[in-house]
């Protein structure tokens, strides 16, 4: 009986762009698309499937983080991975990978780090067409748009729209094929195929996926980072099929002084005949902490990032007005409250008559989601003993919507 030899298969992941369009602080690859950078996820995906060797090219400076995150990604298979210097373009990064193959490598995948959530099923099928014989084999989607030929600001034709694809990556090719193809380019090319179609070869074509679409601009980076919102990362080296939706929690507290004009507002609450706290809206102390927990547990950031002193919209502003926004940031990042427990410091107002009445004010000010409110005072002791002011510390927990 004759047994027929499984194909070496090896992915160039290919970081080394700068994302100039993208217009962050650091090269493209490094940006967080949630705790874990793009190149992270893109490796988790590489790493969900079998593969001989795995091969990073990395931005000039920045091996070692991509190191890391390629050790992170590979788990128990460390010694399938390296990382290389990237080129001025990406076809010099390709090449500079290609020269850090291992000599048994039958079939090379090259792969944008840029296409993050590209799913392993993609993978799967660019290497089964090249195993089934194809020189190249690369994933593409359909063009939805009716596309037009312009020229100085004018349509000089249109374009039948069913002739074109839109093509993503892993592009999958024969080794010899693709290393001749680099050998030999006449001129610079944006993909592979190009570079193979150019030395005389066939690529086929599979059906490309939706997910796998090219983080180039930051309206690309908004909705990654919805997307992994709701289906964040394993653990550290894990597999990715039917990844649990994982509750989230979160921490925020606040603090004000008494000292400010009208009436005080504290856990959504007016409470006449008590000293008004200062601030930029209302000094509500409570609902600020419930803002910073939730928007900590959903990875949005803190209170400053969306409600700072610079949006004059929430000067004066009330609990329900920070509330119903930090509910909506969450909607939109696909997470919903799972439940909300919060503390107050201070020796007045005293809280034991209205804790009721704050809860469900505060509870509705979320959609319904149950709020729980303490109070307590610290035995004359700290700022809120001296009666200068309120402290408050709250937890969160948010739920996949
Ligand atoms: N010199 C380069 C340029 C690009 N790439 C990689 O090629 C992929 C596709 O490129 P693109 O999305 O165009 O990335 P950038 O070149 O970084 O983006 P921009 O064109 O906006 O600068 C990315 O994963 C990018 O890191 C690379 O490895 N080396
Ligand atoms: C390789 C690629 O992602 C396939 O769509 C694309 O060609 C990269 O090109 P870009 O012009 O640098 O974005």
């Amino acid at each position: 009986m004759s047994i027929t030899p499984v194909p070496r298969v090896a992915v160039i992941v290919v970081a080394g762009g700068s994302g100039t369009r993208l217009g962050a602080a650091m090269p493209k690859a490094f940006v967080g698309i949630d705790e874990h950078t793009m190149l992270r996820h893109a490796l988790a995906r590489v790493f969900d499937a079998p593969q001989a060797q795995v091969v990073v090219v990395a931005p000039a400076g920045r091996e070692g983080d991509a190191l890391t995150d390629a050790i992170a990604a590979a788990g128990d298979r460390r010694e399938l991975v390296s990382v290389v210097t990237g080129g001025s373009s990406r076809q010099a990064s390709v090449a500079a990978g290609l020269e850090a193959l291992w000599g048994d490598v039958e079939i090379v995948l090259v792969h944008d780090a840029a296409r993050a959530l590209t799913p392993p099923d993609v993978f799967a099928r660019v290497v089964r067409a090249v195993e089934n014989g194809a020189a190249g084999a690369i994933p593409v989607l359909p063009v939805v748009d009716t596309i037009k030929r312009v020229e100085n600001q004018r349509i000089v034709a249109a374009v039948d729209r069913a002739e074109l694809s839109a093509a993503q990556t892993p592009q999958g090719f024969r080794r010899g094929i693709l290393d001749a193809a680099y050998r030999t380019a006449a001129q610079e090319h944006t993909d592979d195929a190009a570079l193979v179609a150019e030395s005389g070869h066939t690529v086929v074509v599979v059906d490309g996926d939706a997910l796998a679409f090219k983080i180039t601009t930051a309206a690309d980076l908004d909705r990654a980072r919805s997307l992994v919102a709701r289906h964040p990362l394993p653990a550290t080296g894990a597999r990715l099929e039917n990844p649990p939706p994982i509750p989230r929690i979160g921490v925020g507290t606040d603090v004000h002084g008494f000292g400010g004009e009208g009436s005080l507002w504290l856990a959504g609450l007016e409470w006449p005949g008590e000293l008004a706290l200062s601030g930029h809206s209302d000094g509500d102390a409570v609902a600020h902490a419930i803002v910073d927990a939730l928007l900590s547990a959903a990875g949005l950031g803190d209170i400053g990032t969306h409600f700072g002193t610079d949006h004059p919209e929430y000067a004066g502003a009330h609990a329900d007005v920070f509330l119903a926004r930090t509910l909506g940031l969450l909607g939109e990042a696909g997470w919903r409250v799972g439940n909300v427990a919060v503390q107050v410091q201070a020796n007045r107002p005293r809280f034991a008559a209205r804790r009721i009445e704050a809860e469900a004010v505060l509870s509705a000010a979320l959609g319904g989601a149950p709020v729980s409110l303490s109070a307590t005072t610290t035995d004359g002791l700290g700022f809120t003993g001296r009666g200068e002011g309120v402290a408050a510390f709250a937890m969160a927990l948010v739920v996949p919507a």
